[in-house]
């Protein structure tokens, strides 16, 4: 591939007790790249997200952005480097509005910046003013900014996961990790999503890191797939390869794939 890769996992190993929840991971996703991250329930998909973003510190193994080794660094320090993730349940701040829950977002990212503590009064209200601009921005770009002033718990599902993503947005991510964003999603909610996540991703100039159980979604969008099975990857390959792989297959067995 021509583009450089922006996130490489190498040997990434995680134990939880006597539990190897990711074991010896190797993974390369390049700058541009959707790829998808799937596997049975308890494979270790969302612990290699906690490991990416820094919640978990791995028991061996590196994590590279775009060559500089991460792991070990704290989750707001990995996030002002541009990586940004949503979770398998949506964690929104129910009782703030929409707008608000975008503002949370960026003022993630002004306080990577040690420079903004000392902005003066004047600036410091232009700025704010330039924020509640952005975060408009945002959430016209995914199409929530007529709710703007509504109760983020107020939205329906399917918009609530459009929030959390505008909000995983405003920290200004290079990396995207989506945790299950189909989750609950009947087929057309998820068609819309598919498209949506494209848009994005062109938009913003986004290289995303999907785990997904809806196959459709997967299969349909993702460019290359990494499974994983009780926390080791057992095929990297194109949808195609990944549907016609044994060991996908027999992965599976015992649990019906999300159609
Ligand atoms: N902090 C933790 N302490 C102990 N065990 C953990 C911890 N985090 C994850 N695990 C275990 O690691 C394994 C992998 O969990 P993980 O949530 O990553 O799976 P998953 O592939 O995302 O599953 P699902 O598709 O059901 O969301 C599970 O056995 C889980 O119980």
């Amino acid at each position: 591939m021509a583009t450089k890769p922006l996130l490489t996992l190498e040997r990434l190993t995680v134990r939880f007790g006597g539990l190897v929840a990711v074991h010896a991971l190797d993974l390369v996703i390049h700058e541009g790249e959707l790829v998808g991250l799937i596997g049975p329930n308890g494979a270790g998909k969302t612990t290699v997200f906690n490991l990416i973003t820094g919640q978990y510190v791995p028991s061996e193994g590196r994590i590279l952005f775009e060559g500089q080794p991460i792991q070990g660094w704290p989750p707001h320090r990995i996030t002002a480097l541009g990586i940004a993730r949503t979770f398998q349940n949506i964690r929104l701040f129910g009782g703030l509005t929409v707008l608000d829950n975008v503002l949370v977002g960026l003022h993630v990212r002004r306080r990577a910046s040690l420079a903004s503590a000392f902005v003066p009064g004047r600036a410091r209200r232009a700025e704010e003013r330039a924020m509640r601009e952005r975060a408009h921005t945002l959430l016209e770009a995914v199409g929530l900014a007529h709710l703007a002033g509504e109760p983020a718990s107020s939205l329906p599902y399917g918009q609530q996961r459009r929030l959390e993503i505008a909000r995983a947005l405003a920290t200004g991510p290079r990396l995207l990790l989506l945790d299950e964003p189909a989750a609950g999603m009947n087929p057309e909610e998820m068609r819309q999503l598919m498209a949506f996540i494209l848009e994005i991703r062109r938009r913003f100039g986004l290289t995303i890191l999907l785990i997904e159980h809806h196959m459709q979604m997967v299969m349909g969008i993702c460019q290359r797939i990494t499974v994983l099975d009780h926390g080791v990857a057992i095929a990297t390959g194109t949808p195609e390869e990944i549907q016609r792989d044994p060991k996908v297959i027999a992965a599976y067995l015992g649990e019906e794939p999300a159609a």
